[in-house]
């Protein structure tokens, strides 16, 4: 794990203690089972097949990069995202290195029909029914930051919950890892990301997702999601090329003053 990665992690597992005290886990799991049914962020994302799929993100702000957004409405991002096409959208909820809120998914699920990802770094059962809770359609797994038998707990969990996973792996090894559980417990509810960040250097590079493409099953090709640095048409043409169609673009879209027309603009009009 990246130092600045082992940080947030270890600030998560004090942050879910404390949740915990507010809110008991048979409280928290009362109110997952309650919550309205999740909508299917997994098939906005793949369907049609081999056609772009764009997640889009709202975060204010990263580890990376700082403040990346200060006039923050992720009501209005989410409209606007909606209206330019976005098959689905990804929130940042991790307050403290990305100024996010839980709060902001019933918000935007309030405003939009869109599917939303809970974007975040769980590594605790109680984060999953913390998100069904809060109105998420999906939940983040991020193979740097779990064990095997972690990841397999916690892919259970989220679907008795009816979530779709969004698994993300940078490093070979993680791959490796998590490969023979894509599809994992059910098929149509698990997606596959390759994160172009390198969390050592901090830098992105979208070669990443093609220097990965070998090692991934010609039949997950419609699962698999290219994050992070995403900017130009171009980009999206290349992998377009290989067979990506799923990308998921925060900070590009985040740095414009109309994230809405950016969005169109990287979609090719
Ligand atoms: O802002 P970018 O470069 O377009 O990247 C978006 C997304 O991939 C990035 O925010 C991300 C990928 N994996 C994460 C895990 C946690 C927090 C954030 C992330």
């Amino acid at each position: 794990m990246s130092d600045v990665l082992a940080e947030i992690v270890a600030h998560k597992r004090t942050e879910v203690a404390r949740a915990q005290q507010r809110i008991p886990l048979e409280q928290i799991k009362e109110r997952a089972e309650q919550s309205a049914s999740p909508r299917n962020f997994f098939a906005a994302v793949t369907r049609p097949k081999g056609e772009l799929r764009v997640i889009a993100e709202i975060k204010k702000a990263s580890p990376s990069a700082g403040l990346i957004r200060e006039d923050f409405d992720p009501v209005a991002l989410a409209r606007a995202y909606h209206e330019a096409g976005a098959a689905a959208i990804s929130c940042l909820t991790d307050e403290k290195y990305f100024q996010g809120s839980l709060d902001y998914i019933a918000q935007i699920k309030e405003a939009v029909p869109l599917p939303v990802l809970r974007k975040d770094f769980i590594i605790d059962p109680y984060q999953v029914y913390e998100a069904r809770a809060a109105g998420a359609d999906a939940i983040l797994l991020i193979g740097e930051c779990l064990g095997e038998a972690e990841l397999l707990d916690l892919l259970i969990l989220a679907h008795s919950l009816k979530l779709t996973t969004l698994i993300e792996v940078h490093e070979v090894e993680h791959l490796l890892k998590i490969r023979p559980h894509i599809g994992f417990p059910h098929p149509a509810y698990t997606l596959l990301g390759i994160n172009n960040r390198d969390l050592k250097s901090m830098t992105t590079d979208i070669g990443h997702t093609f220097r990965l493409l070998g090692m991934i099953e010609e039949s997950d090709i419609d699962i698999l999601v290219s994050e992070s640095g995403i900017k130009t048409p171009d980009d999206i043409r290349r992998l377009a090329e290989a067979g990506v169609h799923r990308i998921l673009v925060g900070e590009h879209l985040m740095r414009q003053p109309d994230p809405g027309q950016a969005l169109r603009e990287l979609m090719g009009g």
